[in-house]
């Protein structure tokens, strides 16, 4: 799993990433220039699972009803079939039942995702091997993506473990699962914290404005974005809480002070560059810890600090639902679903600030 999702896969599918910004950024753009309010999440929630499942089957999911698109919309199925309160699972004499119809559901979901795979599965390996004839007669493959990297291992006979089309079905459904709603959500609840903070906002513009004069990836560390996109993470997200599994006795205040995850100057003189937020001194557990910690922790955070950055370069987003400055403020309330989304859906009418391809 790390080997997969890490750094020499972020490295290869950069341009994927790339390329799913700009056309996000796009739409929200005509969105602008007609007048027409933008949902913020569910942009960003296509942008997400466009990625993934670039990086995953090559396709992407955009709405309409390709292969990639229903499998999307099946794992949201089996999402929220696993998030619902299950009451045979709480009084025993109900355990062999099924009262909800939950069981039912998960396993008619499931089924269909099994014969959607199988086709998918078995497409992939008809193109590797056509492709493996037709272009190099070597057995070597090009513009690999996940589901060929998982064929690769099965068909290595060197492994001492063999990966089977079973488990190649199961991984997929993990990895959508685990990647569906969390990186979206946390993205849209940092431009929330950032419309209702105008000063750290501010800050990040120019941060933005500056640093990408000098890279050309703007995947640079923008320092006000970070300590916005921490805390978030920290306060909002569901893991943290299905980890801790605590109940408050009382009202509870949230201290966000963001400043407190900028690194201290002890740390910046020792060169290190960002908060550790992969769960190495337990202090701070956005993704977990040890050997089942997210392996996704690296792409999520370069798909929100790159989503992120270019949405609040390209777009004013002080203005309210109405299209006024008036109800800019966004209610931070949460509503009570698995993973924590926002109860009143971030929709604003956007002016454009910036039009990236206007000088391209
Ligand atoms: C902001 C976004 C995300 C957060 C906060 C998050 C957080 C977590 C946490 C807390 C766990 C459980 C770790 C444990 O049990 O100790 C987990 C597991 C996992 N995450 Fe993420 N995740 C995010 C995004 C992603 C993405 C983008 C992917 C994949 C593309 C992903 C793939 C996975 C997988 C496959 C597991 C299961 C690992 C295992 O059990 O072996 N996650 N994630």
């Amino acid at each position: 799993m790390s080997e997969l999702l890490g750094g020499r896969s972020l490295d290869i599918f950069q341009p994927v990433r790339r390329q799913e910004i700009c056309s996000m950024v796009n739409v929200m753009l005509s969105k602008a220039k007609a007048r027409v309010k933008v949902d913020i999440g569910a942009e960003l929630m296509r942008l997400n699972n466009n990625v993934l499942s670039r990086i995953i089957m090559r396709e992407r999911c955009s709405e309409n009803e390709d292969e990639a698109g229903k499998v999307k919309t099946m794992i949201k199925e089996v999402s929220n079939v696993i998030g619902i309160f299950n009451l045979c699972d709480y009084i025993w004499f109900c355990k062999k039942w099924d009262l909800q119809g939950i069981k039912r559901k998960l396993v008619g979901v499931r089924g269909r995702y099994d014969i959607m795979m199988d086709r998918i599965i078995h497409e992939h390996i008809d193109m590797r091997r056509k492709k493996k004839r037709k272009v190099h007669g070597d057995g070597a493959c090009t513009e690999k993506d996940l589901l060929d990297i998982l064929l690769d291992i099965s068909e290595d006979k060197s492994m001492e473990i063999r990966l089977s089309i079973e488990n190649i079905k199961a991984f997929i459904l993990d990895v959508f699962s685990a990647e569906t709603d969390t990186t979206a959500i946390l993205t849209e609840w940092a431009v929330a914290e950032l419309i209702n903070h105008p000063d750290i906002m501010q800050k990040a513009i120019e941060e933005i404005n500056t640093v990408l004069h000098y890279y050309s990836d703007n995947q640079a560390k923008i320092v006000a974005l970070q300590i916005t996109i921490y805390p978030q993470t920290l306060d909002y997200l569901l893991i943290t809480w299905l980890l801790a599994e605590t109940q408050s006795t009382g009202k509870v205040h949230l201290n966000l002070n963001q400043k407190r995850f900028l690194l201290s100057s002890e740390d910046q003189a020792s060169g290190k560059k960002q908060l550790d937020v992969k769960g190495w001194h337990f202090h701070f557990l956005p993704f977990g810890s040890g050997q089942r910690g997210c392996p996704g922790s690296s792409l999520a955070l370069h798909l929100v600090e790159t989503s992120l950055a270019a949405i609040i370069q390209c777009f004013e987003l002080e203005v309210g639902s109405e299209g006024d400055k008036s109800d800019a403020t966004v209610d931070m309330e949460e509503a009570p679903r698995l993973t924590l989304p926002m109860a009143h859906p971030l929709v604003r009418t956007l002016v454009a600030r910036l039009n990236p391809f206007s000088c391209m």
